[in-house]
């Protein structure tokens, strides 16, 4: 278990949180979500309902509108972009669709790429070849450039990188779309129990409902906006 946070502290609330597009009607209103140290949440929701621009928001990615997000105690709402980011270096694991791994770097080097932003992180080498050894990647591919690797591999990157640092919180965007069932299974399998590992946090979104059995909680987005806590 790592050192993240006071128990007592959410790792993750929302208050009274509302998003818009410019000159749109409200995506979402939220009025309280709170989570708590090492427990996974399911939100699903139809396509356009908001799940993305969600997550976009709660890894600081988009600046709160109106409303708040806690993350292990520490308010966005007035947080400067560049505080954001520091924030997420240190606090938040992100896997989304688009993996975002530099290309050209190799598969080590993608790993450890956010001990370069974040606080320091202990043994940052040593935790990153433990990571790709638990979720599967086989050592000879970690010194090859992450653009030779198969989808399923570079999501098993993607999933080292954002547990690097025992973050709080790790929020993840359908990543595993482009596996198949077996690799979906084993995917999920070893994201969770690494996550439970470090006391992490989870915030998971999907289409597929065949994924809400792995989470301590399910949500749609339609509960979300109902103020239904996770129970
Ligand atoms: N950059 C943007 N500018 C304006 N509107 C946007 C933008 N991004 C998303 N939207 C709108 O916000 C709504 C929600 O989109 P979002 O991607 O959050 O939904 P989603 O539930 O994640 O969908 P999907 O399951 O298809 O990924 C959609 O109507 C979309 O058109």
């Amino acid at each position: 278990m790592s050192e993240h946070t006071d128990l007592k502290i959410p790792a993750l609330e929302l208050k009274s949180l509302v998003f818009s597009w410019p000159d749109q009607a409200p995506l979402f209103n939220i009025p309280q979500l709170k989570l708590a140290q090492g427990q996974h949440l399911f939100i699903y929701g139809p396509s356009g309902s908001g799940k993305t621009s969600l997550l976009n928001l709660l890894a600081g990615i988009y600046p709160c509108q109106q409303g708040d997000i806690l993350i292990a105690g520490q308010s966005m709402a007035d947080m400067s972009a560049a505080k954001r980011d520091q924030l997420r270096a240190s606090s938040i694991g992100v896997v989304f669709q688009q993996l975002n791994l530099i290309p050209y770097l190799t598969v080590l080097q993608n790993v450890l790429l956010v001990s370069a932003f974040a606080k320091k992180i202990p043994q940052a080498e040593q935790r990153a070849r433990y990571l790709l050894q638990k979720l599967g990647l086989e050592q000879q591919l970690w010194q090859a450039p992450a653009n030779r690797l198969s989808v399923g591999q570079q999501q098993r990157v993607a999933i080292a990188r954002a547990l690097l640092s025992q973050p709080a919180l790790l929020i993840a965007d359908e990543p595993t779309s482009a596996l198949d069932h077996k690799h979906r299974d084993s995917f999920m399998q070893l994201m969770l129990s690494e996550a439970q590992l470090c006391g992490t946090t989870v915030v998971f979104v999907s289409h597929d409902p065949a994924l809400r059995r792995y989470f301590h909680f399910e949500l749609d987005m339609e509960q979300l906006h109902q103020g239904v806590q996770p129970c």
